[in-house]
């Protein structure tokens, strides 16, 4: 994300969602945010709700109670509006008509597209680059009855960045693709927000979301349990001290270290990036502290993820 982005407005902003089906609750007070230029992965086990929250987040569910804005609108009482900046695969793969192409079915898509208010229009120019960015151009004039379920997935993906969107919300895009196809969903997620878009998505694929999504949301039993944002987490390193403890209470008081903590024999501190070492390690020093380690402490997404979800 960059730092116009940082400071960028609420793409979407989700409030008190409770979500209930009769007497029980599938979605409990949930609060999230995401900014333009952010990818929101959203993780938990099967059941949780994730699905759910998508689908109240693009508005084909309501919520219970609460309320969702996407470009700070109101997804529920000023549907059109809200949805004219948004793009979603809320089922995978997403439905398109078997017997029309897939330039057929984009080209559909874009009409409907453009008939929303301030709907952008799509020239056919723009459909055969998505085709292209989804590697679907030896796919384009073929009947999507004879597409492979990826092949689906991906033109899901197409049809959901067609219009440029400001919000794009995927559920489980990668779901069904193979490695190479899987590793293109990113790629196009990475740059749809490095463009200003902000993304949601839903996966269980938690060490491949590390490697991009800016925040993780767990979600277990119907609550949004942690918000892990990744690009502090990543910018950690560990020094193996002689004491841990009040090493990491000193690093603590620098005023680069965004978090310090022990975890002994280590002090683990977020410090911003790699830069920033030095300066530690001399503070660490002139306090009369033995430095013999100082290296990356790597997040372990997966790690995490299994203790927070035994442990909720
Ligand atoms: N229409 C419905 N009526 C009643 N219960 C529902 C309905 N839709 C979903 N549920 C229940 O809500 C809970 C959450 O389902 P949801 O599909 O949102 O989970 P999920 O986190 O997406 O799961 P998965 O990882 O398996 O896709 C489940 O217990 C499910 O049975």
């Amino acid at each position: 994300m960059t730092a116009a982005a940082v400071s960028a407005p609420n793409a979407i902003e989700v409030r008190g969602l409770t979500k209930a089906f009769r007497d029980q609750t599938i979605l409990d007070d949930i609060n999230m945010t995401v900014r333009a230029g952010e990818v929101y992965a959203l993780t938990g086990p099967n059941g949780a709700g994730k699905t759910t929250l998508i689908r109240c987040l693009t508005g084909l569910a309501f919520p219970t109670r609460g309320r969702v804005s996407l470009m700070g609108r109101n997804v529920h009482t000023d549907g059109p509006r809200a949805r004219a900046f948004l793009g979603a695969v809320v089922e995978a793969p997403a439905r398109f008509y078997p017997q029309l192409t897939g330039t057929q079915n984009l080209t559909l898509h874009a009409r409907l597209a453009a008939m929303t208010p301030s709907g952008r229009r799509v020239g056919r120019d723009r459909i055969r680059e998505v085709l292209a960015l989804l590697e679907l151009t030896r796919m384009e004039d073929r009947r999507v009855a004879e597409y492979s379920l990826g092949q689906r997935q991906r033109l899901g993906v197409a049809a959901a960045i067609l219009a440029d969107p400001k919000v794009l919300i995927l559920d489980e895009p990668t779901s069904g693709l193979d490695p190479l196809g899987i590793n293109l969903i990113h790629r196009i997620v990475t740059s749809v927000a490095a463009s200003g878009c902000a993304v949601v998505l839903s996966t269980h694929h938690l060490r491949e979301i590390a490697t991009y999504a800016h925040t993780v949301g767990i979600l277990t039993a119907s609550r949004l349990v942690d918000t892990i944002d990744l690009r502090t987490r990543q910018a950690a390193y560990r020094f193996r001290v002689d004491d841990s403890h009040r090493a990491a209470a000193l690093l603590q008081q620098l005023p680069y270290v965004q978090r310090a903590s022990s975890r002994a024999p280590y002090a683990v501190a977020e410090l911003g990036g790699e830069e920033r070492v030095p300066d530690a390690l001399a503070a660490l020093s002139a306090s009369g502290f033995r430095v013999y380690e100082a290296a990356p402490d790597h997040f372990d997404l997966y790690e995490y993820y299994r203790e927070r979800v035994a442990h909720a």
